[in-house]
């Protein structure tokens, strides 16, 4: 089909063949199936595997370019290498950063690639205009500015998109100038080393991309455990309050912000007769039935040990029942409880202080307070209950 004889289709399938089976060998002894990109080390293993399978495409190359176009054993080894390696790392990106299903690979490109977002894009293709207009090589770099403002933009996958096709850009650009003669190339030594320089230009928005990417993944790791308890997933404290303090500040009139205090009774023998790790899945129990009874956009936070709170959504004044959703909660407690590891059910129940404020304006202090009253209540009238207190 590519009009070379039977032989020689033997020997490049051969070579292709080498080149790929021995990039895999690497990564199976390696014991990775994959490279995940957002590892920042994930460049140096595309490098080495690109480097591995290239010097096995080159081994062949030695043998097989001197039979097919009687050149020498180094050149051989050159141009079958310089061509792998240029290969590999104009995909290899591509492949490891690929979205796992077609649905995640077309939002991913409607995010990017959206009409407020598609500047990096644009400013690339045009500075790919240079080269072509210059016919020089040497202006071939110039776009790479363009694709490091894409790697600050975009997806690690929409990234190695791009730098894919700059590369297959870049490589037709070079045979182009190199076939018309249009520059000052020695040779096929000249011709190799422009294709190598062109995959060091396109992996440096690969590395400044999965580097972006990695430290994002790390600070919403951090901010995700600064933010939620790490027994229960509840909201800390503070992230608590802060959310607490945007639905007091975005109240209106007509609505209400209504706040749960929650203890737990009597714990401190939960933990005394069952240990402390029934004491802790207890609590983790607890917070599953809380999440049962509420809605999304409602917030549940740990407060202190045993002690959580509830901020709700939007309310409307007159049709929001808290009451209604406490005794919900009681009664799950009750009809679903904790299971221990032995089979024997460990039923507890919780005390709630419920504090209502419809009034824009009012202080979190005076909410808080008279949720922390009305638990105080409940506990005092013998536990199990909720009482209601209105600022
Ligand atoms: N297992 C476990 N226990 C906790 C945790 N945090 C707090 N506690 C325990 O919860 C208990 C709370 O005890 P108390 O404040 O006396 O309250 P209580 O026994 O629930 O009694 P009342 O609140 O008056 O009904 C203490 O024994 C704490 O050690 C936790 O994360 N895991």
């Amino acid at each position: 089909m590519t009009g070379a004889s039977v032989g020689n289709a033997l020997i490049l399938a051969c070579g292709n063949l080498l080149s790929v089976g021995t990039g895999l060998l690497f990564l199976h002894l390696c014991r990775l199936k994959t490279i995940d990109l957002s590892e920042r080390a994930s460049v140096f293993q595309v490098l080495l595997l690109a480097l591995i399978g290239a010097n096995a495409g080159g081994l062949l190359g030695m043998v097989a370019w001197p039979k097919m176009f009687g050149g020498t054993f180094h050149e051989g080894y050159f141009y079958w290498a310089g061509t792998d390696f240029v290969n590999y790392i104009a995909f290899l990106p591509l492949l490891f950063a690929m979205p796992a299903s077609r649905i995640e690979l077309i939002r991913s490109l409607r995010r990017d690639l959206s009409q407020t977002k598609v500047l990096p894009a644009i400013t690339t293709l045009l500075m790919c205009g240079l080269p072509v207009w210059t016919d020089n090589p040497n202006a071939l770099a110039f776009p790479l500015l363009g694709l490091l403002w894409c790697a600050f933009t975009y997806s690690v996958f929409v990234t190695a998109l791009l730098t894919l096709l700059y590369c297959l850009f870049a490589l037709l650009q070079i045979s182009r100038v190199f076939d018309q003669g249009a520059a000052d190339f020695s040779g096929w030594a000249d011709l190799m080393l422009i294709r190598v320089s062109i995959s060091s230009i396109a992996l440096a928005p690969i590395v400044v991309s999965a580097y972006i990417h990695s430290t994002r993944v790390q600070v919403a790791k951090l901010a995700y455990s600064a933010n939620h308890d790490s027994l229960t997933g509840a909201l800390s404290r503070a992230a608590f309050m802060e959310a607490l303090q945007d639905r007091m500040q975005s109240l209106s009139d007509g609505q209400c912000v209504t706040l749960f205090l929650m203890d737990l009774d009597h714990f401190k023998n939960i933990n005394d007769t069952h240990g402390h790790l029934a004491g802790d899945s207890a609590i983790v129990h607890f917070v599953q039935v809380v999440q049962q009874c509420l809605r999304a956009g409602d917030v549940i936070g740990r407060i202190g040990g045993e002690e959580f709170a509830v901020v709700f959504a939007e309310e409307n004044k007159e049709d929001f029942d808290a009451p209604l959703i406490a005794d919900r909660i009681h009664k799950t407690l009750n009809d679903l409880p904790l299971v221990l590891p032995d089979g024997k059910s460990l039923p507890f129940t919780v005390s709630i202080g419920i504090a209502e404020c419809s009034t824009p304006g009012d202080s979190l202090e005076a909410l808080v307070q008279q949720a922390d009253d009305a638990l105080y209540k409940a506990k005092a009238a013998g536990r199990d209950q909720t009482v209601l207190n209105r600022v």
